[in-house]
């Protein structure tokens, strides 16, 4: 049941987000937060961004969630412009933002409820029941959220974000403020249940181990103002892995001395060069990596987004 069926699995022949030359700028005439960024996301992938504070994660994250409107480009998800927020898209915030009057139950049943307003009060609490056993919180059903940890409020944050069915989790930072262990149970969890689901999820994260585990694909952003897309790195580690064993894939350390490597050296100025041990994948648009594209300007940092990366087997 926990595995992604064939239908399910990732298809790349039609992206599901579609992100094109967005830029953002907070006030008029300033100079845009990222600049020019354009991605895909398929359906059922999960992409993780990392990048340095105030590149401008949070903002991307808003924009697909509606909560933002970019100042140039557009943002396509499923044939369909986004505009304003919508429960098609679910939201995890580092802070749970919980309803503290009600209990656990009833913050889940709130959100399905808002989702499905025609459902009997039956059928909207055996849904949410369903979701809260799926993140082991059934015993937890009547406390309220000041009775319970960090973890277990987050887990509930989650448990809410899956039960409205969005076609598209969006997490910020999720599990900063979670102390190691609960934070490893918890992406153990959410790996189990995005594959179970087919979620297409687009989540931040300065945990680059976290990146690891649970993106398909890695989204590396060059510092801001002016951010970038640096690279895009394809995960190619064993599609069933856990927290526990991930040291043991022999391209692990390769990916992560790549993605620190980037973050203490590259990120600066968003260019990269060919790493060592990686090779280009998924370029198929008439760009190399060795080659700049054609508007390339010394000094100003490509827009790399088309090249890909992944760690040869
Ligand atoms: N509502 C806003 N009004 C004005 N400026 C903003 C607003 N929100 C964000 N910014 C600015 O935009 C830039 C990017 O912020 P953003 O929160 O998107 O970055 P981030 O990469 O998510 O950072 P962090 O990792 O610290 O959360 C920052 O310089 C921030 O000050």
């Amino acid at each position: 049941m926990l595995n992604k069926t064939a239908s399910q699995a990732v298809t790349h022949a039609l992206p599901f987000i579609k992100v094109e030359n967005m830029s953002k700028r907070y006030q008029a005439n300033a100079v845009p937060v990222f600049d020019n960024i354009s991605f895909d996301i398929h359906k059922g992938e999960f992409i993780c961004v990392i990048g340095h504070s105030g590149c401008g994660k949070s903002t991307i994250l808003n924009v697909l969630a509606g909560l933002e409107e970019p100042s140039d480009g557009v943002v396509i998800m499923d044939g369909r412009e986004i505009s304003g927020p919508s429960l098609e898209r679910g939201v995890v915030f580092q802070s749970h933002a919980l309803l503290p009057w009600f209990s656990v139950e009833k913050n889940i049943a709130f959100a399905v409820r808002s989702k499905y307003p025609d459902w009997s009060k039956e059928k909207v609490k055996e849904h949410s029941q369903t979701y809260l056993d799926m993140v082991g919180l059934s015993h937890a059903a009547h406390k309220k959220p000041s009775e319970l940890s960090g973890g277990m409020k987050q887990r509930v944050g989650i448990a809410r974000a899956f039960a409205v069915e969005p076609k598209m989790l969006l997490m910020d930072e999720p599990f900063g403020a979670l102390d190691a262990l609960t934070r490893g149970n918890i992406q153990n969890e959410l790996l189990k249940i995005c594959k179970a689901t087919n979620q297409t999820v687009f989540m931040i994260t300065h945990d680059v181990d976290e990146a690891i585990l649970l993106a398909d694909r890695i989204m590396l952003m060059s510092n801001g103002p002016q951010a970038r897309i640096a690279e895009i790195v394809e995960n190619t580690l064993s599609a069933d892995r856990s927290r526990e064993s991930l040291h043991q894939d022999p391209q692990y350390y390769r990916l992560r001395n790549h993605l620190i490597d980037f973050l203490v050296s590259k990120s600066m100025s968003g260019q990269q060069a060919r790493p060592e041990g990686l090779r280009e994948v998924g370029a198929g648009q008439g760009l190399a990596a060795a080659d700049p594209p054609a508007n390339a300007q010394p000094g100003v940092p490509a827009s790399t987004e088309r090249k890909m990366f992944a760690v040869k087997k």
